[in-house]
């Protein structure tokens, strides 16, 4: 039997002004730096290593208001490490992270209510329906009951994990919904930034055409989102700016365009980055 074909949701009514506080933190924001425009984003000489081994190598960052940001690089360049501490999750050695001129680690609470993140490998209370979880993050947030109910619902019905997947527990989705539901998490409390690790991973596509929207309207009302991914055609596609990684530094950013010249932003990847595309020898075995 043939499924119907799945009705693409409706992301209206989900957009950067849904916030909370907003022309206060904007006014802080903007007090802060003593300009007339912050950054979104700003990173600067972020610093990390484990042991020996340096993983994030005095890396800046800036991301432009209303800018959609890709940051792309190959595997243990260091983006996780470096996005984790830009957002408070992990401390820093050196170097300083700021969210519309909120300095992330000296004031906290601040910074959070101005970001919405999706970190790598998302710890959050997995014994929870998604609307339960989204309801109680709701409270935490400080939205008032009616607000939280409606934000909840909306966001359930757009990332499609009403109905049936009502009855799953957080703990029990796949990798695919946890994704979901973190990013339904990073949009709940209508956050001026999005900061977004690795946002399409096990998504499938139906789900994938609908976060692109949700994020093209979250930029087209004014905010900045800040993704990684290492699908170039994806980052093409979405952002107007991009940051490449290698070893722990940004070793190019600046707009699409500019960073990949008249070529393939996967042909500039792997130039800036230095590797060589492996596969083409050994395994003999595989071949008869
Ligand atoms: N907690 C940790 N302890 C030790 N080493 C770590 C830890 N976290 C990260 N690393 C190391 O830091 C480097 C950067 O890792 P990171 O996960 O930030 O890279 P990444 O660019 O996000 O990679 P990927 O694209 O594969 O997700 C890697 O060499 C990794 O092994």
């Amino acid at each position: 039997m043939t499924s119907p074909p799945r009705t693409k949701p409706s992301t209206e009514g989900i957009g950067v002004h849904s916030g909370i506080s907003r022309t206060t933190e904007k006014e802080a924001a903007t007090a802060a730096s003593g300009e007339g425009e912050v950054a979104a984003f700003r990173l600067v000489g972020l610093h990390k290593t484990f042991g020996e081994h340096t993983a994030v190598d005095h890396a800046d960052l800036t991301v432009a208001p209303g800018s959609f940001y890709g940051l792309v690089g190959p595997n243990g360049a260091g983006k996780t490490t470096m996005l984790s501490m830009a957002v408070g999750l992990q401390r820093p050695d050196e170097g300083r992270a700021s969210v519309h001129g909120v300095d992330v680690w000296k004031e906290p609470l601040r910074a959070r209510r101005l970001m919405g993140v999706l970190p790598d490998g998302l710890a959050m209370p997995e014994r929870l329906t998604g609307r339960e979880l989204l309801t109680y993050l709701g409270q935490l947030h400080g939205l008032d009951a009616a607000e939280a109910a409606q934000r909840t619902g909306e966001l359930l019905a757009v990332m499609e994990l009403d109905g049936p997947a009502e009855r799953t527990l957080v703990v029990d989705y796949s990798t695919g919904m946890r994704k979901k539901i973190g990013l339904a998490t990073a949009l709940l409390h209508g956050p001026k930034l999005l900061v977004l690790d690795e946002p399409f991973e096990a998504v499938d596509p139906v789900s994938a055409a609908t976060i692109k929207q949700i994020l093209k309207r979250f930029v087209a009302g004014g905010g900045s989102v800040l993704i990684s991914s290492h699908v170039m055609a994806l980052v093409e596609q979405l952002c107007d700016t991009v940051g490449v990684m290698a070893k722990g530094r940004v070793v190019a950013a600046g707009p699409l365009d500019e960073v990949r010249g008249d070529r393939s932003l996967e042909e500039t990847f792997v130039d800036l980055v230095g590797v060589e595309i492996g596969g083409g020898e050994g395994l003999s075995w595989l071949v008869s």
